[in-house]
């Protein structure tokens, strides 16, 4: 039998409908067979990291499953995903009608070129952690620990929960 894993999703949009981008996100992964949606956070609206100047802010959630799909066909149902809402992939970190990305599955350590397993920025992203801890605050990603005392150490002044704004888990 294959081993069920705790699989992390964060979820972002800064283009086109954010909201419902994100809905769509939340939608699609409890579609997904043997992906089982455990919790959906708060909606976050958040300043852009990085990117070109005047990259508009973002709405960021994070969405926590049990799956026994591994991790490659995980990434091909995010990416599956994304393109399904238009992404198209131009400039690094610009605008992006809908970002899923992977950010830890159960303990995995990947380094490939198409996959790196924990998320190699999740750890540092307030727009990751924030959301996350909110729904499962003992979270950990393996070889940073745990993501209350990764927090400690960032400024997430930029992050700020929309209670106007929800997604249906
Ligand atoms: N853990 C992961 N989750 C999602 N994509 C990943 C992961 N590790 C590597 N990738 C690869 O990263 C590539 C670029 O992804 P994407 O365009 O979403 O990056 P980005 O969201 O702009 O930046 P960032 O990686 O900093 O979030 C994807 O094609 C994918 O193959
Ligand atoms: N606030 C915010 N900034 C970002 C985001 C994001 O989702 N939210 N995603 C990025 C690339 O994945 C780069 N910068």
């Amino acid at each position: 039998m294959k081993p069920i894993r705790q699989v992390v999703f964060a979820l972002g949009s800064n283009l086109g409908d954010p909201l419902s981008n994100l809905q769509g996100a939340v939608s699609s992964l409890r579609d997904t067979p043997d992906v089982i949606v455990v919790d959906v956070s708060s909606v976050y609206e958040t300043e852009a990291v990085g990117g070109p100047e005047g990259n508009p802010p973002f709405l960021n959630a994070v969405v926590l499953a049990e799956t026994t799909l591994d991790e490659t066909t995980l990434l091909e149902r995010a990416q599956a995903i994304e393109d399904a809402y238009d992404r198209v992939r131009t400039e690094k970190w610009g605008p992006r009608t809908l970002d899923v990305d992977l950010v830890v599955v159960g303990s995995t350590v990947v380094e490939r070129p198409d996959l790196t397993l924990p998320h190699p920025r999740a750890h540092e992203r307030a727009f990751v952690l924030v959301p996350w801890a909110e729904i499962e605050p003992a979270g950990e990603i393996p070889g940073h620990g745990n993501i209350t005392d990764l927090l400690e150490q960032l400024d997430a002044s930029g992050v700020r929960r929309r209670d106007d704004l929800s997604l249906e888990d």
